[in-house]
């Protein structure tokens, strides 16, 4: 079962003045920045209630946030949801017949274990499983 909202991944060109805004807007500076190289993008997050904002800037040409971005403007790029055991909760969503985009769980940012499943299957919504990891 999908249980909390995670977070929100909002795709961003300019991370420094994306970072600044989201500051004024929600009122309080971002608790964590981090590189995550095997997705080739920066991300800043925020929290907010029980729940984030990922800020997401791709590093190279190649990123999903990179090749999302020549095609669409700013904002929502992903629904990140938590789960206890996401080996579990993909072969649940595989069997239903959604389609994961890695077959194993990988390593995201802020201590995830993280599966993507194909917005094709998902109501045109990059959906994203979350498991904390220490
Ligand atoms: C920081 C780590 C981690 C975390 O811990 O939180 C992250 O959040 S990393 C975030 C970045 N990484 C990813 O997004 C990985 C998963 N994404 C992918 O594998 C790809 O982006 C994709 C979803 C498979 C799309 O790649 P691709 O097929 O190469 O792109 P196209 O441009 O050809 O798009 C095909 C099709 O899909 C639609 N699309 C693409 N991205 C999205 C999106 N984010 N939301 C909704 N729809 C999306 C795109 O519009 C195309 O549709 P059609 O034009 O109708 O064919
Ligand atoms: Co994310």
């Amino acid at each position: 079962m999908l249980t909390n909202l995670e977070h929100l991944g909002l795709a961003v060109h300019d991370l420094a003045a994306a970072t600044a805004l989201y500051t004024r807007l929600l009122g309080q500076a971002p608790y964590k920045t981090e590189h995550v190289a095997s997705e080739a993008v920066d991300t800043v997050f925020f929290q907010v209630g029980g729940s984030k904002i990922e800020l997401l800037a791709g590093t190279s040409p190649d990123s999903a946030i990179s090749k999302f971005l020549e095609k669409k403007p700013e904002g929502i790029h992903h629904v990140a949801f938590e789960v206890d055991d996401i080996v579990a909760e993909m072969v649940r969503l595989k069997a239903e017949g959604f389609i994961l985009l890695n077959e194993q769980p990988k390593r995201g940012a802020d201590n995830k274990l993280v599966c993507f499943v194909h917005p094709k299957s998902a109501g045109g919504v990059l959906v994203e499983l979350c498991q904390s990891v220490l």
